[in-house]
Protein backbone atom coordinates (compact mmCIF):
# COMPACT_ATOMS: atom_id res chain seq x y z
CA UNK A 1 0.00 0.00 0.00
CA UNK A 2 2.62 2.23 0.79
CA UNK A 3 4.25 1.64 -2.39
CA UNK A 4 0.51 2.43 -4.06
CA UNK A 5 0.71 5.55 -2.39
CA UNK A 6 4.03 7.11 -2.76
CA UNK A 7 3.73 6.21 -6.95
CA UNK A 8 0.17 7.90 -6.74
CA UNK A 9 2.21 10.96 -4.88
CA UNK A 10 4.53 10.90 -7.84
CA UNK A 11 2.56 10.98 -10.52
CA UNK A 12 0.08 13.74 -8.65
CA UNK A 13 3.30 15.75 -8.83
CA UNK A 14 4.59 15.05 -12.01
CA UNK A 15 1.03 16.57 -13.96
CA UNK A 16 0.50 19.31 -10.84
CA UNK A 17 4.08 20.55 -10.48
CA UNK A 18 4.84 22.11 -14.00
CA UNK A 19 2.67 24.91 -13.40
CA UNK A 20 4.02 26.01 -10.25
CA UNK A 21 7.18 26.65 -11.99
CA UNK A 22 5.46 27.39 -15.47
CA UNK A 23 5.49 31.43 -16.64
CA UNK A 24 2.16 32.05 -14.79
CA UNK A 25 4.20 30.61 -11.54
CA UNK A 26 3.50 34.20 -9.75
CA UNK A 27 -0.11 34.65 -10.24
CA UNK A 28 -0.18 30.89 -9.11
CA UNK A 29 1.56 31.93 -5.57
CA UNK A 30 -0.04 34.97 -5.75
CA UNK A 31 -3.48 33.76 -5.58
CA UNK A 32 -2.68 30.56 -3.17
CA UNK A 33 -0.66 33.08 -0.94
CA UNK A 34 -4.14 34.82 -0.89
CA UNK A 35 -6.14 31.78 -0.39
CA UNK A 36 -4.28 30.46 2.66
CA UNK A 37 -4.61 33.95 4.17
CA UNK A 38 -8.39 33.97 4.07
CA UNK A 39 -7.98 30.66 5.36
CA UNK A 40 -6.45 31.96 8.08
CA UNK A 41 -9.01 34.08 8.38
CA UNK A 42 -11.64 31.86 7.87
CA UNK A 43 -10.36 29.63 11.20
CA UNK A 44 -9.90 32.76 13.23
CA UNK A 45 -13.71 33.30 13.20
CA UNK A 46 -14.48 29.79 13.28
CA UNK A 47 -13.15 29.90 16.70
CA UNK A 48 -14.01 33.72 17.53
CA UNK A 49 -17.57 32.48 17.15
CA UNK A 50 -17.25 29.15 18.92
CA UNK A 51 -16.38 31.38 21.38
CA UNK A 52 -19.59 33.45 21.43
CA UNK A 53 -21.56 30.75 21.09
CA UNK A 54 -20.34 28.98 24.25
CA UNK A 55 -20.72 32.83 25.80
CA UNK A 56 -23.98 33.49 25.10
CA UNK A 57 -25.05 29.87 25.98
CA UNK A 58 -23.50 30.39 29.53
CA UNK A 59 -25.03 33.60 29.90
CA UNK A 60 -28.61 32.30 29.33
CA UNK A 61 -27.55 29.31 31.80
CA UNK A 62 -27.12 32.34 34.13
CA UNK A 63 -30.18 34.39 33.21
CA UNK A 64 -27.65 37.09 32.92
CA UNK A 65 -29.45 39.66 30.27
CA UNK A 66 -26.72 42.33 29.78
CA UNK A 67 -24.16 39.70 29.37
CA UNK A 68 -26.54 37.52 26.65
CA UNK A 69 -26.99 41.04 24.83
CA UNK A 70 -22.76 41.73 24.22
CA UNK A 71 -22.66 38.37 23.16
CA UNK A 72 -25.38 38.98 20.34
CA UNK A 73 -24.14 42.09 19.27
CA UNK A 74 -20.32 41.19 19.25
CA UNK A 75 -21.57 38.20 17.55
CA UNK A 76 -23.07 40.69 14.63
CA UNK A 77 -20.20 42.54 14.20
CA UNK A 78 -18.13 39.44 13.70
CA UNK A 79 -20.60 38.38 11.41
CA UNK A 80 -19.68 41.74 8.73
CA UNK A 81 -16.41 41.04 8.74
CA UNK A 82 -16.37 37.13 8.07
CA UNK A 83 -18.60 37.27 5.38
CA UNK A 84 -16.90 38.77 2.81
CA UNK A 85 -13.59 36.57 3.90
CA UNK A 86 -15.93 33.34 4.01
CA UNK A 87 -17.28 34.77 0.26
CA UNK A 88 -13.89 35.85 -1.53
CA UNK A 89 -12.66 32.64 -0.64
CA UNK A 90 -14.31 30.51 -2.77
CA UNK A 91 -14.01 32.88 -5.36
CA UNK A 92 -10.36 33.46 -5.34
CA UNK A 93 -10.27 29.42 -5.04
CA UNK A 94 -12.01 29.15 -8.24
CA UNK A 95 -10.49 31.68 -10.50
CA UNK A 96 -7.19 30.04 -9.40
CA UNK A 97 -8.55 26.81 -10.30
CA UNK A 98 -9.46 28.15 -13.76
CA UNK A 99 -6.63 29.74 -14.49
CA UNK A 100 -4.53 26.34 -13.67
CA UNK A 101 -6.81 24.48 -16.01
CA UNK A 102 -6.28 26.62 -18.80
CA UNK A 103 -2.80 26.37 -18.68
CA UNK A 104 -2.40 22.66 -18.41
CA UNK A 105 -5.46 22.38 -20.89
CA UNK A 106 -2.74 24.20 -23.13
CA UNK A 107 -0.19 22.22 -22.52
CA UNK A 108 -1.95 18.97 -22.78
CA UNK A 109 -3.25 20.23 -26.23
CA UNK A 110 0.23 21.29 -27.20
CA UNK A 111 1.33 17.73 -26.88
CA UNK A 112 -1.67 15.89 -28.30
CA UNK A 113 -1.73 18.12 -31.68
CA UNK A 114 2.24 17.69 -32.16
CA UNK A 115 4.20 14.38 -33.64
CA UNK A 116 0.55 13.68 -34.86
CA UNK A 117 0.08 12.08 -31.28
CA UNK A 118 -3.94 13.05 -32.06
CA UNK A 119 -3.47 10.23 -35.10
CA UNK A 120 -1.29 7.53 -33.16
CA UNK A 121 -3.18 7.65 -29.79
CA UNK A 122 -6.53 7.18 -31.78
CA UNK A 123 -5.66 4.58 -33.92
CA UNK A 124 -3.70 2.39 -31.75
CA UNK A 125 -6.25 2.43 -28.92
CA UNK A 126 -3.26 2.75 -26.37
CA UNK A 127 -5.47 4.63 -23.73
CA UNK A 128 -9.29 5.58 -24.50
CA UNK A 129 -11.16 8.36 -24.69
CA UNK A 130 -8.45 11.11 -24.95
CA UNK A 131 -11.20 13.58 -25.63
CA UNK A 132 -12.65 12.83 -21.87
CA UNK A 133 -9.33 13.20 -20.48
CA UNK A 134 -8.54 16.81 -22.07
CA UNK A 135 -11.88 18.07 -21.65
CA UNK A 136 -13.43 16.39 -18.21
CA UNK A 137 -10.60 14.77 -16.51
CA UNK A 138 -7.72 18.04 -16.22
CA UNK A 139 -11.06 20.26 -14.80
CA UNK A 140 -11.15 18.07 -12.12
CA UNK A 141 -7.62 17.71 -11.68
CA UNK A 142 -7.20 21.05 -11.14
CA UNK A 143 -10.88 21.53 -9.12
CA UNK A 144 -10.15 18.88 -6.84
CA UNK A 145 -6.35 19.28 -6.30
CA UNK A 146 -7.08 23.19 -5.24
CA UNK A 147 -10.18 21.54 -3.14
CA UNK A 148 -8.22 19.24 -1.21
CA UNK A 149 -4.94 21.00 -1.15
CA UNK A 150 -7.14 23.81 0.74
CA UNK A 151 -8.83 20.77 2.96
CA UNK A 152 -5.78 19.90 4.28
CA UNK A 153 -4.48 23.35 4.90
CA UNK A 154 -7.74 24.10 6.70
CA UNK A 155 -7.21 21.01 8.52
CA UNK A 156 -3.63 21.96 10.01
CA UNK A 157 -4.94 25.28 10.74
CA UNK A 158 -8.09 24.52 12.39
CA UNK A 159 -5.99 21.43 14.21
CA UNK A 160 -3.53 24.43 15.60
CA UNK A 161 -6.80 26.59 16.56
CA UNK A 162 -9.31 24.54 18.42
CA UNK A 163 -6.52 21.88 19.87
CA UNK A 164 -5.12 24.60 22.41
CA UNK A 165 -8.90 25.32 23.06
CA UNK A 166 -9.92 21.62 23.79
CA UNK A 167 -6.23 21.21 25.66
CA UNK A 168 -7.27 23.94 28.27
CA UNK A 169 -10.49 22.55 28.80
CA UNK A 170 -9.71 18.47 28.84
CA UNK A 171 -6.45 16.72 27.81
CA UNK A 172 -8.91 13.20 28.66
CA UNK A 173 -10.81 14.76 25.13
CA UNK A 174 -7.64 15.58 23.33
CA UNK A 175 -6.09 11.77 23.83
CA UNK A 176 -9.14 9.76 22.84
CA UNK A 177 -9.25 12.29 19.77
CA UNK A 178 -5.60 11.04 19.12
CA UNK A 179 -6.10 7.42 18.77
CA UNK A 180 -9.79 7.77 17.67
CA UNK A 181 -8.58 9.34 14.73
CA UNK A 182 -5.94 7.26 13.98
CA UNK A 183 -7.55 4.09 14.11
CA UNK A 184 -10.69 6.02 11.69
CA UNK A 185 -7.83 6.77 9.39
CA UNK A 186 -6.12 3.43 9.13
CA UNK A 187 -9.05 1.96 8.95
CA UNK A 188 -10.67 3.96 5.46
CA UNK A 189 -7.47 3.34 4.26
CA UNK A 190 -6.35 -0.04 4.51
CA UNK A 191 -9.99 -1.38 4.12
CA UNK A 192 -11.85 0.83 1.62
CA UNK A 193 -8.85 2.08 -0.24
CA UNK A 194 -7.69 0.30 -3.21
CA UNK A 195 -11.03 -1.12 -4.46
CA UNK A 196 -12.85 2.05 -4.19
CA UNK A 197 -9.87 3.90 -6.55
CA UNK A 198 -9.95 0.86 -9.08
CA UNK A 199 -13.74 1.15 -9.67
CA UNK A 200 -13.43 4.84 -9.82
CA UNK A 201 -10.84 4.15 -12.56
CA UNK A 202 -13.22 2.17 -14.75
CA UNK A 203 -16.20 3.79 -13.80
CA UNK A 204 -14.73 7.09 -15.61
CA UNK A 205 -13.64 5.04 -18.68
CA UNK A 206 -17.18 3.45 -19.11
CA UNK A 207 -18.76 6.33 -18.23
CA UNK A 208 -16.86 8.33 -21.47
CA UNK A 209 -17.36 4.80 -24.03
CA UNK A 210 -20.89 5.39 -23.20
CA UNK A 211 -20.80 8.84 -24.41
CA UNK A 212 -18.71 8.67 -27.23
CA UNK A 213 -21.20 6.04 -28.72
CA UNK A 214 -23.64 8.22 -28.57
CA UNK A 215 -21.60 10.65 -30.43
CA UNK A 216 -20.81 8.85 -33.11
CA UNK A 217 -24.61 8.25 -33.71
CA UNK A 218 -24.61 11.64 -33.93
CA UNK A 219 -21.75 11.93 -36.43
CA UNK A 220 -23.25 9.20 -38.37
CA UNK A 221 -26.58 9.52 -38.05
CA UNK A 222 -27.57 9.75 -42.04
CA UNK A 223 -25.83 6.47 -42.68
CA UNK A 224 -27.40 5.07 -39.98
CA UNK A 225 -31.10 5.95 -40.54
CA UNK A 226 -30.44 4.73 -44.13
CA UNK A 227 -29.11 1.72 -43.16
CA UNK A 228 -32.38 1.32 -40.61
CA UNK A 229 -29.75 0.68 -37.93
CA UNK A 230 -31.63 2.25 -35.24
CA UNK A 231 -32.42 -1.23 -32.94
CA UNK A 232 -28.34 -2.22 -33.31
CA UNK A 233 -27.61 1.44 -32.36
CA UNK A 234 -29.85 1.24 -29.71
CA UNK A 235 -28.75 -2.18 -28.60
CA UNK A 236 -24.69 -0.96 -28.92
CA UNK A 237 -25.55 1.96 -26.75
CA UNK A 238 -27.27 0.44 -24.09
CA UNK A 239 -24.63 -2.63 -23.59
CA UNK A 240 -22.28 0.64 -23.09
CA UNK A 241 -24.31 2.08 -20.43
CA UNK A 242 -25.03 -1.59 -18.92
CA UNK A 243 -21.15 -1.28 -18.40
CA UNK A 244 -21.41 1.81 -16.93
CA UNK A 245 -24.33 1.16 -14.58
CA UNK A 246 -22.68 -2.29 -13.34
CA UNK A 247 -19.56 -0.90 -12.43
CA UNK A 248 -21.50 2.32 -10.79
CA UNK A 249 -23.39 -0.69 -8.78
CA UNK A 250 -20.08 -2.22 -7.30
CA UNK A 251 -18.89 1.18 -6.88
CA UNK A 252 -22.21 2.14 -4.76
CA UNK A 253 -22.23 -1.36 -2.90
CA UNK A 254 -18.32 -0.29 -1.73
CA UNK A 255 -19.46 2.98 -0.76
CA UNK A 256 -22.38 1.54 1.14
CA UNK A 257 -20.04 0.14 3.56
CA UNK A 258 -17.71 3.35 3.44
CA UNK A 259 -20.78 5.40 4.54
CA UNK A 260 -21.74 3.02 6.94
CA UNK A 261 -18.24 3.09 8.87
CA UNK A 262 -18.14 6.63 7.98
CA UNK A 263 -21.68 7.63 9.96
CA UNK A 264 -20.84 5.32 12.73
CA UNK A 265 -17.82 7.17 13.17
CA UNK A 266 -18.69 10.45 12.97
CA UNK A 267 -21.80 9.79 14.81
CA UNK A 268 -20.36 8.55 17.97
CA UNK A 269 -18.39 11.64 18.53
CA UNK A 270 -22.26 13.54 19.25
CA UNK A 271 -22.07 11.47 22.41
CA UNK A 272 -18.67 10.92 22.89
CA UNK A 273 -17.47 14.46 24.18
CA UNK A 274 -20.17 14.96 26.51
CA UNK A 275 -19.47 11.77 27.93
CA UNK A 276 -16.28 12.17 28.94
CA UNK A 277 -16.55 15.62 30.81
CA UNK A 278 -20.09 15.16 31.92
CA UNK A 279 -19.23 14.71 35.54
CA UNK A 280 -17.02 18.17 35.34
CA UNK A 281 -20.05 19.94 34.21
CA UNK A 282 -22.32 18.23 36.95
CA UNK A 283 -20.17 18.46 39.83
CA UNK A 284 -19.76 22.08 39.20
CA UNK A 285 -16.22 22.37 37.74
CA UNK A 286 -16.78 23.86 34.39
CA UNK A 287 -20.22 25.90 33.31
CA UNK A 288 -22.39 25.00 30.44
CA UNK A 289 -21.22 26.72 28.43
CA UNK A 290 -17.38 25.48 28.54
CA UNK A 291 -18.91 22.00 27.51
CA UNK A 292 -20.73 23.59 24.20
CA UNK A 293 -17.24 24.84 23.57
CA UNK A 294 -15.67 21.87 23.87
CA UNK A 295 -18.08 19.78 22.22
CA UNK A 296 -17.33 22.43 18.88
CA UNK A 297 -13.77 22.38 19.63
CA UNK A 298 -14.37 18.69 19.74
CA UNK A 299 -15.57 18.41 16.49
CA UNK A 300 -13.47 20.77 14.61
CA UNK A 301 -10.51 19.12 15.99
CA UNK A 302 -11.74 15.91 14.70
CA UNK A 303 -12.35 17.07 11.56
CA UNK A 304 -9.38 18.42 11.12
CA UNK A 305 -7.66 14.85 12.23
CA UNK A 306 -10.08 12.73 10.56
CA UNK A 307 -9.78 14.98 7.25
CA UNK A 308 -9.16 11.76 5.02
CA UNK A 309 -12.07 9.52 6.25
CA UNK A 310 -14.46 12.59 5.82
CA UNK A 311 -13.32 12.70 2.10
CA UNK A 312 -12.16 9.38 0.94
CA UNK A 313 -14.70 9.12 -1.61
CA UNK A 314 -14.04 12.25 -2.88
CA UNK A 315 -10.35 11.26 -2.79
CA UNK A 316 -10.25 7.78 -4.38
CA UNK A 317 -12.49 9.58 -7.55
CA UNK A 318 -9.45 12.10 -7.84
CA UNK A 319 -6.77 9.43 -7.56
CA UNK A 320 -8.39 7.63 -10.44
CA UNK A 321 -8.59 10.83 -12.25
CA UNK A 322 -4.54 11.49 -11.25
CA UNK A 323 -4.32 7.75 -13.28
CA UNK A 324 -5.89 8.58 -16.49
CA UNK A 325 -4.07 11.42 -17.16
CA UNK A 326 -1.13 10.49 -15.82
CA UNK A 327 -1.19 7.62 -18.32
CA UNK A 328 -2.25 10.32 -20.94
CA UNK A 329 0.77 12.27 -20.12
CA UNK A 330 3.09 9.45 -20.62
CA UNK A 331 1.86 7.87 -23.48
CA UNK A 332 2.65 10.96 -25.38
CA UNK A 333 5.62 11.54 -23.95
CA UNK A 334 6.96 8.83 -26.00
CA UNK A 335 6.13 6.07 -23.99
CA UNK A 336 4.21 4.48 -26.69
CA UNK A 337 3.36 0.35 -26.54
CA UNK A 338 6.14 -2.27 -27.13
CA UNK A 339 5.30 -3.48 -30.13
CA UNK A 340 5.31 0.23 -31.69
CA UNK A 341 9.08 0.39 -30.78
CA UNK A 342 10.56 -3.02 -31.09
CA UNK A 343 9.63 -2.90 -34.96
CA UNK A 344 11.89 -1.47 -37.61
CA UNK A 345 11.18 2.02 -38.68
CA UNK A 346 11.28 3.48 -42.58
CA UNK A 347 13.47 6.61 -41.85
CA UNK A 348 12.49 9.66 -43.26
CA UNK A 349 14.17 12.10 -44.53
CA UNK A 350 13.38 15.83 -45.19
CA UNK A 351 15.17 16.90 -49.03
CA UNK A 352 13.78 18.56 -52.01
CA UNK A 353 13.12 15.58 -54.34
CA UNK A 354 10.78 12.98 -53.58
CA UNK A 355 12.33 9.16 -53.62
CA UNK A 356 11.60 5.95 -51.65
CA UNK A 357 15.05 3.83 -51.86
CA UNK A 358 14.16 0.06 -50.57
CA UNK A 359 11.09 0.29 -48.93
CA UNK A 360 9.26 -2.29 -46.95
CA UNK A 361 5.93 -1.44 -45.01
CA UNK A 362 4.04 -3.04 -43.03
CA UNK A 363 0.57 -2.61 -41.61
CA UNK A 364 1.75 -0.83 -37.87
CA UNK A 365 -1.26 -3.66 -36.04
CA UNK A 366 -0.19 -6.85 -37.09
CA UNK A 367 2.91 -6.52 -38.86
CA UNK A 368 1.63 -7.59 -41.94
CA UNK A 369 3.93 -6.89 -45.61
CA UNK A 370 2.01 -4.71 -48.01
CA UNK A 371 4.88 -3.32 -50.13
CA UNK A 372 8.18 -5.35 -49.84
CA UNK A 373 11.37 -3.49 -51.24
CA UNK A 374 10.14 -0.22 -53.49
CA UNK A 375 12.61 1.60 -54.92
CA UNK A 376 11.05 4.42 -56.65
CA UNK A 377 11.53 8.34 -57.83
CA UNK A 378 9.08 11.09 -58.49
CA UNK A 379 10.47 13.38 -60.76
CA UNK A 380 9.16 16.81 -60.82
CA UNK A 381 6.40 17.18 -63.21
CA UNK A 382 6.11 13.29 -64.27
CA UNK A 383 3.04 12.18 -62.41
CA UNK A 384 3.11 8.81 -60.74
CA UNK A 385 -0.35 6.84 -60.49
CA UNK A 386 -0.64 3.90 -58.33
CA UNK A 387 -2.95 1.15 -59.02
CA UNK A 388 -3.82 -1.54 -57.29
CA UNK A 389 -6.80 -4.45 -55.98
CA UNK A 390 -8.73 -3.18 -52.64
CA UNK A 391 -6.90 -3.57 -49.82
CA UNK A 392 -3.39 -3.68 -51.76
CA UNK A 393 -1.97 -0.50 -50.07
CA UNK A 394 -1.99 2.21 -51.94
CA UNK A 395 -3.82 4.09 -49.24
CA UNK A 396 -0.80 2.71 -47.09
CA UNK A 397 1.92 3.62 -49.15
CA UNK A 398 0.52 7.49 -48.99
CA UNK A 399 0.21 7.11 -45.40
CA UNK A 400 3.91 5.90 -45.07
CA UNK A 401 4.81 9.48 -47.79
CA UNK A 402 3.34 11.77 -44.84
CA UNK A 403 4.70 9.74 -42.05
CA UNK A 404 1.87 8.42 -40.86
CA UNK A 405 2.75 5.34 -40.81
CA UNK A 406 6.50 3.77 -40.36
CA UNK A 407 6.77 0.19 -39.57
CA UNK A 408 8.70 -1.71 -42.45
CA UNK A 409 12.11 -0.54 -43.78
CA UNK A 410 14.49 1.26 -46.26
CA UNK A 411 14.13 5.11 -46.51
CA UNK A 412 11.42 7.94 -47.75
CA UNK A 413 13.13 11.12 -49.15
CA UNK A 414 10.30 13.56 -49.13
CA UNK A 415 10.08 17.66 -49.54
CA UNK A 416 9.10 19.79 -45.97
CA UNK A 417 5.55 19.44 -45.35
CA UNK A 418 4.35 22.71 -46.76
CA UNK A 419 5.10 21.62 -50.12
CA UNK A 420 3.13 18.33 -50.17
CA UNK A 421 -0.47 18.07 -50.02
CA UNK A 422 -2.58 15.37 -49.56
CA UNK A 423 -6.02 14.93 -50.08
CA UNK A 424 -7.75 11.74 -48.29
CA UNK A 425 -10.40 9.61 -49.82
CA UNK A 426 -12.56 11.07 -47.36
CA UNK A 427 -12.75 14.59 -47.62
CA UNK A 428 -12.05 16.85 -44.69
CA UNK A 429 -14.61 19.68 -43.56
CA UNK A 430 -13.59 21.88 -40.69
CA UNK A 431 -15.79 23.60 -38.78
CA UNK A 432 -15.61 27.03 -40.02
CA UNK A 433 -16.61 29.49 -42.85
CA UNK A 434 -16.83 28.84 -46.60
CA UNK A 435 -13.31 31.12 -46.77
CA UNK A 436 -11.71 28.93 -44.23
CA UNK A 437 -12.99 25.60 -45.68
CA UNK A 438 -10.71 26.45 -48.89
CA UNK A 439 -7.97 27.96 -47.42
CA UNK A 440 -7.56 24.93 -45.21
CA UNK A 441 -5.19 23.82 -43.63
CA UNK A 442 -3.30 27.30 -43.82
CA UNK A 443 -5.37 29.75 -41.60
CA UNK A 444 -6.21 33.52 -42.94
CA UNK A 445 -4.69 34.67 -45.36
CA UNK A 446 -4.58 37.88 -47.70
CA UNK A 447 -6.77 36.62 -50.46
CA UNK A 448 -9.52 38.35 -51.60
CA UNK A 449 -12.98 37.14 -51.97
CA UNK A 450 -12.81 37.66 -55.58
CA UNK A 451 -9.75 35.31 -55.78
CA UNK A 452 -12.08 32.77 -53.95
CA UNK A 453 -14.79 32.67 -55.68
CA UNK A 454 -12.98 32.42 -59.05
CA UNK A 455 -11.34 29.47 -57.36
CA UNK A 456 -14.86 27.67 -57.14
CA UNK A 457 -15.37 28.76 -60.56
CA UNK A 458 -12.22 26.43 -61.52
CA UNK A 459 -13.40 23.38 -60.12
CA UNK A 460 -16.85 23.53 -60.91
CA UNK A 461 -18.74 24.55 -57.79
CA UNK A 462 -19.71 28.50 -59.90
CA UNK A 463 -22.76 28.46 -57.56
CA UNK A 464 -21.67 27.15 -54.53
CA UNK A 465 -20.86 30.64 -52.96
CA UNK A 466 -23.92 32.64 -53.94
CA UNK A 467 -26.04 29.26 -52.65
CA UNK A 468 -25.50 29.23 -48.99
CA UNK A 469 -24.88 33.11 -48.46
CA UNK A 470 -21.47 34.13 -49.10
CA UNK A 471 -17.87 33.22 -48.29
CA UNK A 472 -18.54 34.11 -44.74
CA UNK A 473 -20.84 31.88 -43.43
CA UNK A 474 -20.54 29.09 -41.52
CA UNK A 475 -22.46 26.02 -41.96
CA UNK A 476 -22.22 22.15 -40.88
CA UNK A 477 -19.77 21.55 -44.45
CA UNK A 478 -19.40 18.00 -44.00
CA UNK A 479 -23.17 17.16 -44.10
CA UNK A 480 -24.34 20.65 -46.58
CA UNK A 481 -22.46 19.71 -49.18
CA UNK A 482 -22.43 16.73 -51.33
CA UNK A 483 -19.40 14.19 -51.54
CA UNK A 484 -18.49 15.25 -55.01
CA UNK A 485 -18.75 18.85 -54.12
CA UNK A 486 -16.30 18.08 -50.92
CA UNK A 487 -14.25 16.67 -53.19
CA UNK A 488 -14.02 19.46 -55.88
CA UNK A 489 -13.40 22.07 -52.83
CA UNK A 490 -10.34 20.45 -51.89
CA UNK A 491 -9.42 20.36 -55.44
CA UNK A 492 -9.47 24.28 -54.75
CA UNK A 493 -6.99 23.80 -51.97
CA UNK A 494 -4.31 21.89 -53.91
CA UNK A 495 -4.67 25.04 -56.28
CA UNK A 496 -4.89 27.75 -53.25
CA UNK A 497 -1.83 26.71 -52.10
CA UNK A 498 0.42 25.36 -55.47
CA UNK A 499 2.46 22.82 -53.50
CA UNK A 500 5.12 20.59 -55.40
CA UNK A 501 3.35 17.75 -54.82
CA UNK A 502 -0.39 17.03 -54.67
CA UNK A 503 -1.00 13.41 -53.17
CA UNK A 504 -4.77 12.44 -54.41
CA UNK A 505 -6.38 9.34 -53.01
CA UNK A 506 -9.26 8.85 -55.19
CA UNK A 507 -9.81 12.37 -54.25
CA UNK A 508 -11.98 11.92 -57.17
CA UNK A 509 -14.04 9.05 -56.66
CA UNK A 510 -17.62 10.84 -56.11
CA UNK A 511 -17.51 12.20 -59.72
CA UNK A 512 -18.62 12.19 -62.93
CA UNK A 513 -15.78 11.18 -65.54
CA UNK A 514 -16.42 15.29 -66.42
CA UNK A 515 -15.96 16.26 -63.87
CA UNK A 516 -12.83 14.34 -62.99
CA UNK A 517 -11.28 15.11 -66.34
CA UNK A 518 -12.05 19.12 -65.66
CA UNK A 519 -10.18 18.78 -62.44
CA UNK A 520 -7.16 16.85 -63.58
CA UNK A 521 -7.20 19.48 -66.43
CA UNK A 522 -7.32 21.95 -64.63
CA UNK A 523 -4.14 20.78 -62.16
CA UNK A 524 -2.61 19.54 -64.99
CA UNK A 525 -1.92 23.17 -66.11
CA UNK A 526 0.04 24.37 -62.25
CA UNK A 527 3.52 23.08 -61.53
CA UNK A 528 2.09 20.89 -58.82
CA UNK A 529 3.09 17.18 -59.28
CA UNK A 530 0.34 14.59 -59.33
CA UNK A 531 0.64 11.32 -57.35
CA UNK A 532 -2.64 9.59 -57.23
CA UNK A 533 -4.50 6.90 -56.34
CA UNK A 534 -7.34 5.79 -58.48
CA UNK A 535 -9.05 3.24 -60.49
CA UNK A 536 -10.05 4.83 -64.00
CA UNK A 537 -8.40 4.98 -66.67
CA UNK A 538 -9.43 8.33 -67.68
CA UNK A 539 -6.76 9.97 -65.16
CA UNK A 540 -3.86 7.58 -66.41
CA UNK A 541 -2.99 10.41 -69.06
CA UNK A 542 -1.90 13.19 -66.53
CA UNK A 543 1.04 10.64 -64.97
CA UNK A 544 3.94 9.55 -66.59
CA UNK A 545 4.36 6.25 -64.34
CA UNK A 546 2.05 3.67 -62.88
CA UNK A 547 2.64 1.48 -59.76
CA UNK A 548 1.04 -1.24 -59.52
CA UNK A 549 0.84 -3.36 -56.39
CA UNK A 550 -0.03 -6.59 -57.40
CA UNK A 551 -0.70 -7.96 -53.71
CA UNK A 552 1.78 -9.45 -50.68
CA UNK A 553 3.89 -7.11 -50.94
CA UNK A 554 4.64 -7.50 -54.57
CA UNK A 555 4.67 -4.56 -57.13
CA UNK A 556 5.29 -3.44 -61.18
CA UNK A 557 6.06 -0.50 -62.47
CA UNK A 558 5.36 0.56 -65.64
CA UNK A 559 5.43 3.68 -68.67
CA UNK A 560 2.16 5.27 -68.27
CA UNK A 561 1.67 4.37 -72.16
CA UNK A 562 2.62 0.86 -71.91
CA UNK A 563 0.13 0.43 -69.05
CA UNK A 564 -3.11 1.94 -71.03
CA UNK A 565 -1.74 -0.46 -73.55
CA UNK A 566 -1.86 -3.77 -70.82
CA UNK A 567 -5.48 -2.58 -69.90
N1 LIG B 1 -4.45 0.34 -38.68
C1 LIG B 1 -4.30 -0.74 -39.42
N2 LIG B 1 -3.66 -1.81 -38.93
C2 LIG B 1 -3.50 -2.93 -39.68
N3 LIG B 1 -3.95 -3.06 -40.91
C3 LIG B 1 -4.60 -2.02 -41.46
C4 LIG B 1 -4.81 -0.82 -40.75
N4 LIG B 1 -5.45 0.04 -41.56
C5 LIG B 1 -5.64 -0.62 -42.73
N5 LIG B 1 -5.13 -1.85 -42.68
C6 LIG B 1 -5.10 -2.87 -43.73
O1 LIG B 1 -4.08 -2.55 -44.63
C7 LIG B 1 -4.43 -2.99 -45.93
C8 LIG B 1 -4.17 -1.87 -46.94
O2 LIG B 1 -5.09 -0.83 -46.73
P1 LIG B 1 -5.17 0.40 -47.72
O3 LIG B 1 -6.15 1.38 -47.15
O4 LIG B 1 -3.80 0.89 -48.00
O5 LIG B 1 -5.77 -0.27 -49.02
P2 LIG B 1 -6.06 0.36 -50.43
O6 LIG B 1 -5.24 -0.36 -51.42
O7 LIG B 1 -5.94 1.85 -50.39
O8 LIG B 1 -7.58 -0.07 -50.56
P3 LIG B 1 -8.84 0.68 -51.24
O9 LIG B 1 -8.63 0.65 -52.73
O10 LIG B 1 -9.98 -0.22 -50.86
O11 LIG B 1 -8.92 2.03 -50.66
C9 LIG B 1 -5.88 -3.40 -45.87
O12 LIG B 1 -5.90 -4.83 -45.88
C10 LIG B 1 -6.38 -2.89 -44.54
O13 LIG B 1 -7.30 -3.76 -43.98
Amino acid sequence: MKSVDRHLWQRFTGIAAPYWRSEEKWKAWGLLVLLVVLLLGQTRFAVLFNEQTGEFTSALAARDEPRFWDAIQLCLVLLAVAVPIYGFYYYVRDKLGLHWRRWLTHRFLDNYFSHRHFYELNAETAIDNPDQRIAEDINTFTQRSLFFLLIFIGAVLQLAAFSHVLWSISRDLVYFLVVYALAGTLITIFVFGKPLIGLNFHQLRKEADFRFSLVRVRENAESIAFYRGEAQEAHQVKQRFAKAFNNFNKLIRKQLSLNLFQYAYTLLTMVLPAAIISSRVLSGELEVGRAIQAAGAFAAVLGAISVIVENFEGLSRFAAGVDRLDAFARIMSGQLPEQHRSAGHIELLEEPRLSLERVTLQTPDDGRVLVRDLSLQITPGEGLLIVGESGSGKSSLLRAIAGLWSVGSGSITCPPSEDILFLPQQPYMLLGTLRSQLLYPKREQHISDAELLHLLERVNLPDLAGRVGGLHVERDWGKVLSVGEQQRLAFARVLLSKPRYAMLDEATSALDIANEESLYRTLATTDTTLISVGHRTTILKYHRQVLELTGNGQWQRHRAESYRFMQ
